[in-house]
């Protein structure tokens, strides 16, 4: 049985298909890769998994219905649009405030995965004075930092220098590695390549195997 199984998955807005007939199947601890040009209908697609969107046809995760706005079959770490920091928050303050949720991590090991990206120099600095890659690496380390099982990562390494591109490629071979299954949209070719087991082509709301 398949981590993630989606058939016949179909938005329609007005006359168009956003999502149009998808199905497919992903392992657990698979890296997934969607490439596909603007609007082609990736992030639709993951917000469609996320539950955040009605679509026709069925999502499952783990053996389990995804609904509309409910709690997630397993635990989700995402990125998706622009991650919503408070501003006027510290960045530990911004991730022990998004870890009360579900409580599953103290603040030393938040600390450490913020270490992961060299973060924990700027544990105390207020996320306003963040530079754009300072907020992706904060937005890439909420999305694990609970021990997700699966990761959803529009365009993770937007705006990220190219060794912090190296540090994500091989957090994310390291948490497949553990099980975590995780699905990555991006146009960065190189990180798809070399971190993708499978990777779809989104094509005007339609999915085809790449490899
Ligand atoms: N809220 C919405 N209501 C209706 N249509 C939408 C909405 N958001 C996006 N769309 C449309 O859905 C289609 C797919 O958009 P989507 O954001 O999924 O593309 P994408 O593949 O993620 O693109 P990009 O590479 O630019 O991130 C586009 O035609 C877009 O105009």
């Amino acid at each position: 049985m398949a981590y993630i199984e989606l058939k016949n998955v179909s938005k329609q807005a007005k006359n168009d298909y956003i999502l149009n007939d998808i199905s497919l199947e992903i392992e657990k601890g698979q890296i997934v890769g969607f490439v596909g040009e603007n609007g082609s209908g990736k992030t639709m697609l993951f917000r469609a998994i996320l539950g955040f969107i009605k679509t026709s046809g069925e999502i499952k995760i783990d053996d389990q219905v995804v609904r509309l706005n409910s709690e997630m079959p397993v635990n989700v770490g995402t990125i998706i649009e622009t991650p919503g920091f408070i501003n006027s928050y510290t960045g530990l303050k911004n991730l022990e405030y998004l870890a009360a949720i579900k409580n599953l991590v103290n603040k030393d090991q938040i600390i450490a995965a913020m270490k992961d990206f060299g973060m924990d120099k700027y544990k105390d600095t207020k996320v306003k004075k963040y530079s754009l890659g300072m907020r992706q690496k904060l937005a890439i380390i909420q999305s694990y930092m609970e021990g997700q099982d699966l990761l959803v990562l529009d365009e993770p390494t937007n705006g990220l220098d190219d060794e912090a591109v190296e540090i994500f490629k091989q957090k994310m071979k390291s948490l497949s590695s553990q099980g975590k299954t995780i699905l990555i949209a991006s146009h960065d070719k190189d990180v798809i390549n070399d971190l993708a087991d499978k990777i779809y082509r989104v094509k005007l709301g339609k999915v085809s195997l790449m490899k």
